[in-house]
């Protein structure tokens, strides 16, 4: 049963805490059981002082916030946390076939068919994320894990934001960063259509479609949409044409999130047995 229906003031007692899994931004993640129900989490464990000597409990309070908020299959759960007098800890769902990164990185480059399924996983958890008001802004390989039949989970959401109002300015990761963003120009949920963008690409031909030796260089690939298919690996027209319709920079003329599912490249290859809509 999940641990968040069984209690709400948790502490280190009530895990028997297991390897580490990772690092994330600002601390180690790992595999726990929960000592009553046998329930497997992954805690992730961050310092008080890493936080407040990069003034960044705000940022924690909103992560936490948004993610709590959020209940969809393809987002990772966060069932709770609790604190003692240097760390936080958050009881988050366990994805037991790991980070998609690694798979990524092991096969070179995904199939049409694994990258539309994960593309489609995406689409749907951000349609969900957007009509919650929140807009996810750092979908990179390294922030999406699997679950034990292979189901993509959107994790860490760190630079999330709640976007009550229509257009907000903030800062994001690199290869990733949509245009307005590149800019630090007002920015909505539009950033995350691009995004899939250049993760499809990404899973495609197994590196981002604005990669640079310098961050200068994307940036400018970024705003001039530099965009190139290389002959190899072999790629349908179909899936270039889907990357080619995500990669505009004007946003308002992207693809929408709706039309995403509705491409031929998605139906004809999206797995439906690995797709959760809601
Ligand atoms: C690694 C790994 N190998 N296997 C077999 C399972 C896992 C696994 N890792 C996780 C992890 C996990 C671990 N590190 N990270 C790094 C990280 C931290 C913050 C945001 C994004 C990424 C996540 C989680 Cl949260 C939740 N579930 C996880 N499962």
């Amino acid at each position: 049963m999940a641990p968040e229906s069984v209690k709400r003031d948790w502490s280190i007692n009530d895990f028997e805490v297991g390897r580490p899994l990772g690092k994330g931004k600002f601390g180690r993640v790992y595999v726990a059981r929960e000592t009553k129900t046998k329930y497997i989490v992954a805690l992730k464990v961050i310092f008080k002082e890493q936080i407040e000597k990069y003034k960044l409990l705000h940022q924690l309070k909103r992560e936490m916030t948004i993610q709590t908020s959020l209940h969809h299959p393809h987002v990772l759960r966060l069932y709770g946390w609790f604190h003692d007098a240097e760390r936080i800890f958050l009881i988050l769902e366990y994805a037991h076939g790991g980070e998609l990164y690694g798979e990524l990185q092991r096969s070179g480059h995904f199939s049409e068919q694994k990258a539309a399924t994960y593309i489609a996983s995406l689409t749907h958890a951000l349609a969900y994320c957007h009509e919650k008001h929140v807009i996810h802004r750092d979908i990179k390989p390294e922030n999406l894990l699997l679950d034990h039949e292979g189901r993509l989970k959107i994790a860490d959401f760190g630079w999330s934001v709640q976007s009550t109002n229509k257009r907000r300015t903030m800062c994001g990761t690199l290869d990733y960063l949509a245009p307005e963003m590149v800019e630090n120009r007002p920015h909505d949920y539009a950033v995350d259509n691009w995004t899939l963008g250049v993760l499809c690409y990404e899973f495609l031909y197994g590196s981002p479609p604005f990669e640079a030796d310098g961050q200068a260089d994307t940036f400018r690939r970024i705003m001039k949409v530099d965009l190139a298919f290389p002959s190899t690996p072999q790629v349908s027209a179909e899936a270039k044409d889907l990357i080619t319709l995500l990669l505009v920079k004007d946003s308002a003329k992207r693809l929408s999130l709706e039309k995403i599912l509705e491409h031929p490249w998605i139906v004809l290859n999206a797995d439906p047995n690995l797709i959760c809509p809601k």
